[in-house]
């Protein structure tokens, strides 16, 4: 194969796919027209974060079978444009892990201690000794926000060091934050008002974008921050003028919006906020482990064999994907609104099969339930790597199957629950493709699963639909479809509202603010 490089990677990875018989070519820093040149008949890629892999690029490799992240962020890799394509995606997201911990570590000291600036006066021939008066990190309270691979091991290092961890990651469980003796809090409010530092390790998704601006930056009133994660979570020029005005200690950042960071930038005008040039996986040990493992990749692709850390699904075999095909999206949708309904710390997930369903290998059809339970927390989520989130994220997962399906001919139930609290999402298929909710938790209803869903519980009493359809009316909204289901006369309703937008936060306060309605949430399927 040829093997494209556009990133630096360690010797050991190139090294590797040589031996292994195939023509590597490095072509560091290209972008624009050469770089679709260059993977013009390129069979496989090898990127780190600098190079943008967008839907031209992939319209310019024909030949691509396989893109290699030698790193864990694929935010500059357009996945459902290398799914369209049929390329697969993958990348290492062991390897640098440690590198990345320990970076921002160093980094919460360099900021705490004023390292850089001290250095570059002394470089310069001044010892000021007596300008700089440091926090110590020891019994102070470390916010860590996304607590995953990176965040844990941040938490176990400064925790070694004296600091009290509190964690905000609505998508891990209980279990998981005790295991670490983090306090897992329920809003990022709470943990930036608890914190002296905030270490940020979430991945870049639209629901991180922008999470950290000039509000929450408040809360942390004379704390400092550290992002090693990924610029554009946190509002730069809102961090600037915080850290200018004295709001906040310091900063210390190692990712920015933009890469290179513009000469511009605010950032770079003040003097307490640090910057390093992103090189948080930058260490010998993790860059070869990185390299290695994405040679490994590509050579199991070259060969026909399972590419382990594959972030885009392949296709099923024909025979199992007739049979199971029509529940891939229903079993997603079902993950999608069991969690979005439930919105605490699950601990669980369960897939129930009634029916004819249950007779079928359904491994792939469950993978795609936890697709949709971790949607909304994870943008590289994928059949392939759901179950191994799961894992990663201490979220048992349970299968069950019975012959009997009450009126339907398949049912899938996903059930959520944090061990005490759940949220059950039952679906079917109507004809085989016409994809309906049919219960959730005990109400039953036949809703159409689109777009977006206001899911309302509200109690039995004349007058509240019609208040419903009043206050979403005024704000403008229009109503697509509705269903409405009841258990007793005068007891709880649930109805399910298909709306043509989003209501604003506002409008789901106003309908929660009335007597008669008992809980709102709004649920996002997405164009699908
Ligand atoms: N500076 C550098 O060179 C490096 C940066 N990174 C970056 O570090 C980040 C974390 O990497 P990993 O720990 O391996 O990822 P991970 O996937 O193991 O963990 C991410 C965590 O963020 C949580 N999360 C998702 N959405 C959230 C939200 N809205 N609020 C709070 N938590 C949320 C997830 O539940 C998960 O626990 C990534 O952005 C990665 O690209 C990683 C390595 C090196
Ligand atoms: O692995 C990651 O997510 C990183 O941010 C490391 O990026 P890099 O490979 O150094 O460009």
């Amino acid at each position: 194969m040829k093997v494209l490089v556009t990133d630096p990677i360690a010797d050991a990875g190139l090294t590797r796919l040589r031996e292994a018989g195939h023509d590597v070519e490095t072509a560091y820093e290209v972008e624009g027209d050469a770089l679709l040149d260059a993977v013009a008949d390129a069979n496989a890629l090898i990127v780190r974060s600098g190079t943008e892999v967008t839907e031209e690029v992939f319209a310019a490799a024909p030949d691509l079978i396989i893109v290699g992240r030698a790193g864990i962020g694929v935010d500059n890799i357009d996945i459902d444009a290398a799914t369209d394509h049929g390329v697969i995606v993958a990348n290492a997201p062991e390897g640098n892990v440690r590198a990345a911990a320990e970076h921002s570590v160093a980094m919460a000291f360099a900021t705490a201690r004023s390292i850089p600036q001290a250095h570059d006066r002394l470089k310069s021939g001044e010892w000021a000794k007596g300008e700089f008066l440091g926090t110590e990190v020891n019994n102070k309270t470390l916010g860590v926000v996304g607590f995953g691979r990176v965040g844990q091991q941040v938490a176990k290092r400064l925790g070694g060091l004296g600091m009290d961890i509190v964690t905000f990651d609505p998508y891990i469980s209980q279990e998981r934050a005790d295991q670490f003796g983090a306090e897992l809090v329920d809003d990022l409010e709470d943990c930036l008002a608890k914190s002296d530092f905030i270490t940020i390790h979430t991945p870049l998704t639209p629901e991180t974008e922008n999470m950290i601006g000039e509000d929450e930056l408040a809360l942390l009133d004379g704390g400092y921050v550290v992002n090693c994660a990924r610029g554009g979570i946190i509002d730069e020029p809102a961090l600037a003028e915080a850290v200018e005005d004295g709001v906040l200690k310091g900063a210390a950042l190692d990712v920015f919006g933009e890469e290179p960071l513009p000469d511009d930038s605010p950032l770079l005008d003040v003097d307490d906020i640090i910057v390093t040039p992103h090189l948080g996986a930058s260490t010998e040990a993790a860059q070869e482990n990185v390299a290695t493992s994405t040679a490994d990749q590509i050579i199991a692709a070259a060969n026909g064999q399972p590419v382990a850390n594959a972030l885009n699904a392949p296709s099923l075999d024909e025979a199992t994907f007739k049979q199971v095909g029509p529940y891939l999206d229903l079993a997603d949708t079902a993950g999608r609104i069991a969690v979005q309904l439930f919105g605490g710390h699950m601990s669980e997930v369960q897939v129930t099969y009634a029916g004819d369903i249950a007779e079928e290998d359904v491994e792939y059809v469950t993978a795609s339930a936890l697709k949709g339970v971790f949607a909304p927390s994870d943008l590289q989520v994928n059949a392939v790597n759901a179950p191994q989130i799961a894992k990663d994220r201490g979220i048992d997962v349970t299968e069950s199957k019975t012959r009997t399906s009450e009126d339907y001919q398949s049912l899938i139930t996903v059930t959520v629950s944090d061990g005490e609290e759940s949220v059950s999402v039952c679906g079917t298929q109507f004809g085989g493709e016409e994809p309906r909710i049919v219960r959730i938790d005990d109400h039953r209803i036949e809703a159409v699963p689109h777009g977006h869903m206001l899911v309302v519980r509200n109690r039995d009493e004349p007058g509240t639909i019609g208040f419903i359809g009043t206050v979403l009316g005024e704000a403008d909204i229009n109503i697509a479809g509705m269903f409405n289901g009841r258990e007793t006369i005068g007891g709880e309703a649930l109805s399910v509202y298909n709306l043509d937008e989003q209501p604003p936060q506002d409008i789901i306060e106003r309908l929660n603010d009335d007597s008669r309605i008992i809980e709102t949430t709004y649920v996002e399927l997405g164009d699908e």
